[in-house]
């Protein structure tokens, strides 16, 4: 039997998963790291704290499984979007990289605005500046960290850091490179227009090749270290929501993927490019070569489900200890005993600042209308529900644009609450179905590797062999009514508590 191995790095784990040739999952295994808030507003991890966890799970994962790691015929990449790591002259690390959830480059944004302009980069890049995107982070680096700006002389993205250790080789591959704000999208390469308009040397990105191809094979050390047999390929892999889409099949029109990860993510297949130009939403490669996507992200989504129980579910973890269940599905489930509406109360999910619909670093979060009769299960309700109305805002552009959704397949760690997966259906107004296997991103980045290493003729082919939807979720139609009523209100929120969001966030700044 031969074997694929897929690693995604996530922004709270990284996660390795062992497929068999027949598309079996046959084995997983996490390691977890935190992220650094040196500052309200930013967000770094350091990248060779990712690689000690890369190298943990794999061991863990070879051990668990029995699995010969010889028998490893394709390796396949996925990963937190648009965060740099900076490295020097020797491939060193610079600094801690700096990632997609950090809000820091509020000022370069603005700078890009002002001196490029919509009309330039939807033509280059097809996307707008955006703090979470690479290139702002670039200039802010030249500005606020020169001494680290002159000793740079290679940037990648997360994975592409893993990719570096394992192979020696910088790379990258299309999906991922989308999101920098240096790719031109529609064409598939880098744009030469960008670079020279920001002043960054354009010989500091790697190579982007398609997702599915073979660039490179580990060194002899990583094979000897890990026990792989040595020339073992790596493709190219995805961004960890065009890898998700395709780990979950989302690979032809009208199949939509929510992800309900740290980040929540509305991502639409889409045979060719299509450039939102009033750039509410993403316009970015597909991991399947040759297609685009569409895609809205809100930055906190199962975030804010983990913040809460950080903060207020002491008791519900010792419930989930005595019952041996995950605390998450105890909070869910007592969430699922209120109302539809949390009994009119609303909650704003803006915990790391937004990004679609509302580009804005400063948005927070909020409990709207709160009564002495709500208690926490009503406000846990409202968490689920008010990130569900955060993804409809995205969901609404795309009908405007006349994307076809016909389905939507959830991933992600919050994915794994029928609660949720039913308040995503009836705020949706769409059926939710989840896979009888849910890997997500990393059994994407495992069927590239497949079609890599020659076992499968397409990744779309080895999707439709497969990937095995499971629990269909119909949206219930009076729920669906009364929710129309809620993300009504939900939809006035953001503009009438913006200022004093602004005003809060000032505040807090200063006190540093
Ligand atoms: N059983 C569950 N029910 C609801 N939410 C869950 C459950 N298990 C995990 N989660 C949520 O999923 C999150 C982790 O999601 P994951 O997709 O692994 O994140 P990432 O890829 O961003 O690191 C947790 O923080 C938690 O909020
Ligand atoms: O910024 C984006 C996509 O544009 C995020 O989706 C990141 O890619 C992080 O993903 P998760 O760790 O939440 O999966």
């Amino acid at each position: 039997m031969k074997y694929l191995l897929g690693i995604d790095l996530g922004t709270s784990s990284v996660k390795t998963i062992l497929v068999d040739q027949e598309g079996r999952m046959i084995g997983s295994e996490t390691a977890g790291y935190p992220l650094e808030q040196p500052f309200p507003g930013w967000a770094e991890q350091n990248p060779k704290v990712w690689w000690y966890a890369t190298v943990a799970a794999l061991d863990g994962l070879f051990k668990k499984s029995g699995v010969d790691p010889r028998q490893i015929e394709g390796i396949g990449l996925s990963g937190q979007m648009h965060g740099s790591v900076f490295l020097d002259e020797n491939k060193q690390v610079l600094r801690p990289a700096i990632l997609w959830c950090d809000q820091r480059t509020a000022a370069e944004c603005e700078w890009i605005e002002k001196n490029v302009g919509p009309e330039k980069w939807n033509r280059w890049v097809a996307n707008r500046p955006l703090t979470g995107f690479t290139a702002p982070k670039i200039l802010w680096v030249k500005k606020h960290e020169p001494e680290i700006y002159r000793h740079i002389r290679h940037i990648l993205l997360p994975k592409d850091y893993i990719r570096f250790r394992l192979t020696g080789e910088l790379a990258t591959e299309v999906s991922d490179a989308s999101g920098t704000l240096l790719f031109d999208v529609v064409r598939r390469t880098w744009s030469k227009e960008m670079f020279d308009v920001l002043d960054i040397p354009a010989d500091w990105m790697p190579a982007a090749h398609e997702s599915h191809f073979v660039s490179s094979v580990i060194t002899s050390e990583v094979a000897d270290r890990l026990g792989l047999k040595k020339g073992v390929p790596v493709v190219g892999g995805g961004g960890d929501n065009a890898a998700g889409a395709v780990g979950t099949g989302v690979v032809k029109t009208g199949r939509v993927l929510v992800s309900l990860g740290t980040s929540g993510v509305v991502f639409a297949h889409s045979d060719q490019p299509l450039v939102d130009i009033e750039n509410r939403l993403h316009s970015f490669c597909h991991a399947v070569a040759g297609k685009w996507h569409t895609m809205g992200v809100i930055l906190s989504a199962a975030e804010c489900l983990k913040w809460w129980r950080t903060n207020v579910g002491q008791q519900e973890e010792q419930i989930a200890k005595q019952s041996g269940r995950s605390v998450y599905d105890v909070m869910c489930e007592a969430a699922d005993t209120v109302p539809p509406g949390s009994n009119g109360l609303l909650f704003l999910p803006y915990l790391l600042g937004e990004r679609t619909p509302y580009a804005d670093p400063d948005a927070r979060g909020a409990f709207i209308g709160m009564t002495l009769r709500h208690d926490k299960a009503a406000m846990t309700r409202a968490v689920l529900e008010g990130v569900a109305f955060a993804l409809r805002d995205s969901l609404e552009i795309m009908k405007q644009l006349q994307i076809p959704l016909s389905e939507i397949r959830v991933t992600g760690g919050g994915a794994k609450s029928k609660v949720w997966r039913q308040i995503i259906a009836d705020i949706m107004g769409i059926e939710v179905v989840s896979l009888a296997v849910d890997e997500g991103p990393a059994y994407g980045a495992a069927l590239l590797a497949g079609e890599g290493a020659g076992l499968y003729p397409s990744v779309e082919e080895a999707c439709e062999n497969f990937i095995r939807t499971e629990d269909r979720i119909l949206p219930n139609p009076e729920r669906l009514q009364r929710y129309d009523e809620y993300y009504k209100i939900y939809r006035q929120m953001y503009g009438v508590l913006q200022n004093q969001f602004h005003r809060l966030s000032e505040l807090e700044k200063q006190q540093y």
